[in-house]
């Protein structure tokens, strides 16, 4: 039995290395909660949220997930007795939707109850593997030069594929001069939603370039019209934004919307739903992949324990911490040999958190104490 007696979120903000620019926004530093929880045998589990500080991915920002979970998931977790992480389902039910917030606690509170058991998250989920292999994904750059660049760069460090990112303005030439210069590389593309169902015609061209997918061409809510396209594409199409809830997996399978999917933690909400989503997948025979929300260390070893699964069939985007961050707020940073990031045995996420650096960068903590708060 699991009682959390302190939840402390330490808020956090870091310049990334360089901005990641996609068909919607770019992105040049990372807003985050560390979410810390403290059992009643001092045992320590943690957790990030994943969102945006603006709401251009998904509705979710980093403030609304500090809302949601100070308001409303702290205060259940803390009345409650937990036996199995799963329980949190049913003890955030009263709060609709709301995924990021959600999964920055559920997630923390697998590493705690893995650290319990003495065992890796990795294991606990049920994970098959603990080398992940890695990709790439290369934001839009202002030149065809730094393109080539940086991939090279990436190829240099390993990276077993690279995902692009596309827009109306940003595609075939873009893919032309990739595959003049790598004819045979693993690509994809992922569009963000930049395109509309008048565009298939014009998405039919992406044929010609052997890509392993394209991810979210459509709409979020546009299943409909992503089965459209895939009747007529020979690429695969994957959904990522689509893709919230098990409902939505599997309307997008009853559908034939997608042939991929992208399982993020904090999308659908932490390792239960990510773990239904992924079983339901493998059981109709749609492959799935972990992609990456620029994480800092805790939400990137979420998500590569994540990625141990058994129907993980692709690179994951969760690299090396030094592809993102001057440091990582964790010790050691993730690090990528031959094209994979080895998992530790130590229980939980298996790396300790790097105080130093994560003082450096948080601008405020909050403590909820079971009985009282401080601040
Ligand atoms: O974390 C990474 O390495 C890649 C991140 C990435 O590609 C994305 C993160 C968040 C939103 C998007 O721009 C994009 C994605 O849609 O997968
Ligand atoms: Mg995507």
């Amino acid at each position: 039995m699991i009682q959390i007696e302190r939840v402390i979120l330490h808020h956090v903000h870091m310049p990334l290395k360089n901005p990641f620019t996609n068909s919607l926004t770019t992105v040049t530093d990372k807003d985050l909660y560390i979410i810390e929880l403290v059992d009643q045998d001092g045992i320590r589990g943690y957790g990030e949220t994943v969102a945006f500080d603006s709401p251009w991915y998904t509705e979710e920002t980093t403030e609304t997930t500090r809302v949601i979970m100070e308001q409303h998931l702290i205060p259940a977790l803390q009345s409650a007795s937990i036996v199995h992480p799963n329980d949190l389902v049913t003890l955030f039910q009263h709060v609709r939707r709301h995924q990021m917030a959600k999964a920055a606690i559920e997630t923390a509170v697998w590493d705690l109850y893995a650290k319990r058991q003495r065992k890796p998250l990795y294991e606990v989920i049920g994970g098959v593997r603990s080398q992940i292999p890695v990709g790439a994904t290369i934001g839009m750059q202002a030149t065809d030069q730094h393109l080539l660049e940086k991939m090279q760069s990436a190829l240099n460090q390993g990276y077993q594929r690279i995902k692009l990112k596309v827009s109306p303005q940003h595609d075939l030439h873009t893919l032309e001069l990739v595959r003049q210069h790598y004819p045979d590389l693993p690509l994809m593309v992922d569009a963000n939603s930049a395109y509309r169902v008048e565009n298939i015609d014009h998405l039919k061209k992406f044929d010609e370039y052997q890509l392993m997918m394209i991810e979210q061409p459509f709409a979020p809510h546009d299943f409909v019209d992503h089965a459209k396209l895939q009747e007529k594409l020979k690429t695969p199409i994957c959904l990522d934004e689509s893709i919230h809830t098990l409902a939505d997996a599997k309307t997008a399978i009853a559908l034939h919307s997608c042939q991929v999917m992208s399982i993020k933690l904090g999308k659908v909400g932490g390792f239960t739903h990510a773990i239904q989503i992924h079983d339901y997948c493998a059981a109709h025979h749609i492959p799935v992949w972990c992609g990456g929300m620029l994480e800092a260390g805790v939400g990137r070893l979420q998500s590569l324990a994540l990625a141990t699964l058994e129907n993980f069939r692709f690179p994951a985007d969760p690299g090396a911490s030094s592809r993102y961050w001057h440091q990582d707020i964790i010790d050691p940073e993730v690090t990528v040999e031959n094209g994979h990031v080895q998992l530790s045995k130590m229980p939980g996420i298996g790396r300790e958190i790097n105080w130093d650096v994560l003082e450096q960068y948080r601008i405020q903590q909050i403590v909820h104490q079971k009985s009282t708060r401080l601040r």
